[in-house]
C-alpha cells in the first residue's frame, strides 16, 4: 500500500488561549479573553468587531508588540513567550511588518529614504535594489525620489507598505490601513495589499471597520468583548455581495 505524504500547512501566527488584561487594581479591562486562532501562511485575514472589542490588542499581541497576560503566541514558528525582550525585538524586526492608519512618513525624506529608514535605525543594511523592488511592488517605482507632500494619501500609504515589506517579513500587520483615506485611494491600497498576497504569498492580518476593505480578504474574523465569535471564509469572486454580508453581520453584532 502506498501512502501519500501531505506537506503540513504551516501557520504564520498561532494564538493559543490568549488573554490580555489592560490596567491594574480596580481598573482592569479584559481586552482578549481566551482567544485561540491560527492564521495560515499566504492568506489575507480581516479582523472586525465593534469598537473596544479587542481588535488592535489582538494585532499587537500577535505581532509581539504587547505581551499577553496568559496563553501562548507562536510567530513564524517561534513561541514568543520563550524569548527575552532583546530576542523579541529581533524577531519583530526580522519577521514582521506593520502599517497603521497614520502613514508616519518623514516629510523631509524621499519615498526611497523613508523605505530605508527603519532598517537604518535597526543597523541593518538594505540595498538600493531591495528598496527599488519594494517600491516597485507597490507600484511606485517612478516615485522613489518624491517627498510625501508630492504624493497622494494612497501613494503615501503605499510607501508605508513598501517600508513594512522591504525586509520581506513573514507577516504584514495592518491596523486600519485605509482609515485615513477616501474610497478611491482606499481601494488603491487594498488592491495593492491583495496583489501582494496573490503574487508574493504575503501573509496579511488587517484590522478594519470597513466592510468593503474586509471583503478583499480570504477570511474575516469577528471579535466581540475580547472573544472570537465567527471566522468566515469568503468566496473571492462575490466582492460586493461579501461587503454587504459583512456589513449585515456587523450590524447584527452591534445590535
Ligand atoms: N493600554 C490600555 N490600557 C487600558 N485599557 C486599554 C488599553 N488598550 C486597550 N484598552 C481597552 O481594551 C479594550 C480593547 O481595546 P482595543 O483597542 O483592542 O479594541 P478595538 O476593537 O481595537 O477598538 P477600536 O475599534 O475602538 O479601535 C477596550 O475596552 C479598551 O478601552
Amino acid at each position: 500500500m502506498t501512502t501519500t505524504r501531505q506537506t503540513p500547512v504551516q501557520d504564520a501566527v498561532e494564538l493559543h488561549g490568549v488573554r490580555k488584561v489592560h490596567g491594574s487594581g480596580g481598573h482592569q479591562v479584559t481586552a482578549l479573553d481566551s482567544v485561540s486562532i491560527s492564521f495560515q501562511r499566504g492568506t489575507f485575514t480581516a479582523i472586525m468587531g465593534p469598537s473596544g472589542s479587542g481588535k488592535s490588542t489582538l494585532l499587537q499581541c500577535a505581532a509581539g508588540l504587547e505581551q499577553p497576560s496568559d496563553g501562548r503566541i507562536v510567530l513564524a514558528g517561534v513561541d514568543i513567550g520563550q524569548l527575552n525582550e532583546k530576542e523579541r525585538t529581533k524577531l519583530r524586526r526580522d519577521h514582521i511588518g506593520f502599517v497603521f492608519q497614520a502613514f508616519n512618513l518623514v516629510e523631509s525624506l524621499t519615498a526611497a529614504q523613508n523605505v530605508e529608514l527603519p532598517s537604518r535605525f535597526a543597523g541593518r543594511k538594505v540595498s538600493r535594489e531591495q528598496i527599488a523592488n519594494a517600491l516597485a511592488a507597490v507600484g511606485l517605482a517612478e516615485r522613489a525620489g518624491h517627498r510625501p507632500s508630492q504624493l497622494s494619501g494612497g501613494q503615501q500609504q503605499r510607501v508605508a507598505l513598501a517600508r513594512a515589506l522591504v525586509t520581506r517579513p513573514d507577516v504584514l500587520f495592518a491596523d486600519e490601513p485605509t482609515g485615513a483615506l477616501d474610497t478611491v485611494t482606499s481601494s488603491e491600497v487594498l488592491n495593492m495589499m491583495r496583489m501582494l498576497v496573490d503574487q508574493e504569498g504575503q501573509t496579511t492580518l488587517m484590522v478594519t471597520h470597513d466592510p468593503v476593505a474586509a471583503a478583499m480578504a480570504d477570511v474575516v474574523v469577528f471579535l466581540k468583548d475580547g472573544r472570537i465569535t465567527d471566522r468566515i471564509p469568503l468566496d473571492r469572486y462575490s466582492g460586493s455581495n461579501n461587503a454587504a454580508a459583512i456589513a449585515g453581520h456587523m450590524t447584527r453584532m452591534e445590535a
